[in-house]
């Protein structure tokens, strides 16, 4: 089977919510393509529908109209194929779990189930968000930062080819959100997993992404979609050359623009 270049492709995407008060059209006919192996950032105000388009590639919504593909499959065959794995604002650990037990979770939920071959185990998936270590650990004898880290390892587990991510570093201090930013880079870098990933943040969304999708709110629509020509290998300086502090100030100029 031919693999196809999209990781994730949508087309005149439509979501509109009808409840007993209102209909709300959280999108309006958005269009994107993600390359496999990409990282793109989704920037915009409250409420102009990032969680909802990560939710419709991730199957939990359906889209009123138009067209999802999750490399060449609907949401809901990728979501089956487990295809993507998704980190929430909250890292939403079990509290009696050791870190090694929360990142084991998803093989027991629905039947005990084996790691496809090759994939990298529980131990590793850790080791690779930076908690070798600390594998025996309850949530709480860990930091918010490490807990992420935890929702991040459990995410990757199986080894999926895209990685949702829905403002995971938002509640977290500047510090070690910075440090947060810089392994993000690396493990995507190291796993080639192509990264969704929802910011209100201009200069995470810059600094992480290959391209930057703006969205524009009441309807949720395509404000603009930016590519970011910067280095691959990058580390937090960037954020301070010219090229870097001039794309950020016309990615809040379209964000103005955005309520
Ligand atoms: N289940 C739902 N039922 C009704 N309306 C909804 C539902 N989910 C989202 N909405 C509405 O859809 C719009 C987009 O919401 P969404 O959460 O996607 O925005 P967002 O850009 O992620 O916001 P924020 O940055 O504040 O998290 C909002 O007007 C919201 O009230």
């Amino acid at each position: 089977m031919p693999v196809p270049a999209s990781a994730v492709a949508c087309q005149n995407v439509s979501v509109r919510f009808v409840t007993d008060r209102r209909t709300v059209t959280a999108l309006s006919s958005v269009s994107f393509d993600v390359a496999s192996g990409g990282f793109l950032s989704l920037l915009g105000p409250s409420g102009c529908g990032k969680s909802t388009l990560l939710r419709v590639v991730a199957d939990l919504i359906a889209a009123s109209s138009g067209h999802v593909s999750v490399f060449g499959m609907r949401p809901e065959e990728a979501r089956q194929a487990r295809s993507f794995g998704f980190v929430f604002q909250d890292a939403a650990l079990l509290p009696w779990r050791t870190a090694l037990e929360n990142v084991e979770l998803p093989l027991e939920v629905g039947g005990k189930r084996a790691l496809p071959p090759n994939a990298p185990t529980p131990r590793e998936l850790l080791k690779l968000v930076g908690l070798e270590g600390w594998e025996n650990s309850l949530p709480h004898e860990l930091s918010g930062g490490m807990r992420q880290r935890v929702s991040i390892a459990r995410a990757l587990l199986g080894g999926p080819k895209l990685l949702l991510m829905d403002e995971p570093f938002g509640a977290l201090d500047e510090i070690t959100r910075d440090r947060l930013n810089e392994e993000l880079r690396r493990i995507w870098q190291e796993t080639g997993t192509t990264i969704l990933f929802v910011t209100h943040s201009v200069y995470e969304a810059l600094y992480l992404g290959e391209q930057v999708l703006v969205l524009a709110a009441n309807p949720g629509r395509v404000a603009s979609l930016t590519t970011v020509d910067l280095p691959r290998g990058r580390d937090l300086a960037i954020r301070e050359t010219p090229q870097f502090v001039a794309m950020a100030a016309g990615l809040r100029d379209t964000l103005g623009r955005s309520h």
